[in-house]
């Protein structure tokens, strides 16, 4: 270990997977929902596709039908096929027809050719046209097969899977209009300390405004769990010992910032070891040393630390993938690519370190990042002007301009 690390301070990957370990599924009734009620959900069972899609062979040009063998003569056009309004008869040799954009590959034909390759011969004392072709056709060309998207009895989307748009639409495209999802997970939002006060009210001399309270309930609401926000409770043991059993009494998971340091007014971990246990606390993470799991009577609880960068870091970096864990969601590991730095950065070995930053890609395709000015971990500017984390390495040090960094852009739950 180098010199720098603090021996105590778990590395961030090993706090995680100690931290998951102890978590398990939560077996909340499953809800069925109307398919456009159900962004954002996570599926409670598979999704099992009753037939084929598209249902049969459709043509995926404007043009003609017919044998492929047939495409060198000159051939009566039979019928004319929109999509929607199949042709119930049989192609035969020497016969095509006019066929439009997914209209459906009638009995007996097997290769479409599109109209511009094709000479329509009219004969005003026939009852047909005659078209000939300027290339011959080879079988299924231009035709899109039954089953192309999505063959029947296909799991096309797996218990766990938090639906996005194209989601809702394979669904609606399954002929369903409704999806069992997971019930949402009541989260209890808890922000401590005698300085804060509420946004609205006048500032007394020493108070802040709260604001993790805010950047918390917004990250959850966009994660798509209920929140249930307390609000400030003050450092007073009797008043924190209320609030945490009514916020157990209410949620599945309590989320306080705030009081989890060692500082002498510090009392939540304190608060939750006399309820519950302390299971884990304090992450080798800048910001965020201090995060701190484990357990009330009844929900688990998860200390931010109340510096309000570090609240918003940790939620995501540690906080997400346990509610994760306990909504069954299946974990899409986090996107990292390599960047190359704008400006030096600044970085003692010991903890990994989420610098905030802007990134952009060149005309060559490089991806350049440059940090939002400075870092200390109450400064929220440095949040609201990113749009993604410099990650640096638990042992790295300082770095130079032009080197190369991993950058984690920020997904649409910081953003
Ligand atoms: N002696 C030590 N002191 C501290 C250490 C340490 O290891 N030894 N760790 C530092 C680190 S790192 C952090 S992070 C903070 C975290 O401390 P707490 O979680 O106990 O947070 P507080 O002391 O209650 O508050 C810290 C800071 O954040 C502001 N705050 C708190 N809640 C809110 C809120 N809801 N909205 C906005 N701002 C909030 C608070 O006013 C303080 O300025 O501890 C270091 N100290
Ligand atoms: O770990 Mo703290 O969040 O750096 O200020």
């Amino acid at each position: 270990m180098d010199s720098c690390s603090h021996p105590s301070l778990v590395p961030l990957d090993d706090a995680l997977e100690q931290i998951l370990h102890q978590v398990t599924r939560l077996n909340s009734l499953p809800q069925t929902l109307s398919i456009d009620k159900a962004l954002g959900r996570i599926l409670a069972e598979d999704v099992v596709s009753p037939f084929d899609i598209p249902h049969a062979d459709n043509s995926a040009m404007d043009g003609y039908a017919m044998k492929a063998e047939d495409s060198t003569a000159s051939l009566t056009v039979i019928a004319t096929v929109y999509a929607g309004h199949p042709f119930t008869g049989e192609v035969k040799k020497g016969e095509c027809v006019r066929i439009m954009t997914g209209g459906e590959i009638p009995k007996g034909a097997d290769a479409v050719i599109m109209q511009e390759n094709a000479n329509v011969e009219s004969d005003n004392n026939s009852l047909y046209n005659t078209v000939s072709f300027r290339e011959a056709a080879s079988s299924r060309q231009n035709v899109r097969p039954k089953g192309e998207d999505i063959a029947k009895g296909a799991c096309v989307l797996k218990k766990g899977h938090r639906l996005k748009a194209a989601d809702i639409g394979l669904l609606a495209s399954l002929g369903l209009s409704k999806v069992s999802v997971v019930s949402p997970l009541k989260v209890a939002v808890i922000s401590t300390g005698d300085e804060l006060q509420i946004p609205g009210t006048p500032l007394a001399p020493g108070q802040f405004y709260e604001s993790n309270g805010f950047t918390s309930s917004a990250m959850l609401e966009r994660f798509g769990v209920e929140v249930i926000n307390l609000g400030i409770v003050r450092d007073d043991l009797e008043e924190l010992r209320n609030a945490f059993r009514k916020a157990d009494e209410l949620a599945d998971v309590v989320i306080t910032s705030g009081g989890v340091s060692v500082g002498e007014a510090d009392y939540s971990k304190q608060v939750v070891e006399e309820l519950g246990q302390i299971d884990f606390w304090k992450v080798a993470i800048k910001p965020g040393k201090p995060f701190a799991f484990g357990r009330l009577p009844s929900s688990y609880f998860i200390g931010l630390p109340g510096n309000p960068v570090s609240s918003m870091v940790t939620l995501h970096q540690l906080g997400f993938p346990i509610l994760r864990k306990l909504q069954g969601e299946q974990d899409k590991s986090r996107i990292r690519i390599k960047a190359k730095t704008t400006k030096p950065l600044r970085k003692r070995p010991g903890r990994t370190d989420f610098q905030r930053a802007i990134y952009h890609t060149d005309v060559s395709g490089q991806v350049w990042v440059q940090a939002t000015g400075g870092q200390g971990s109450g400064l929220l500017t440095s949040m609201s002007q990113a749009n993604c984390y410099i990650v640096l390495e638990q042992e790295r040090g300082h770095v130079e301009q032009d080197e190369e960094v991993m950058i984690e852009p920020f997904d649409g739950f910081i953003a």
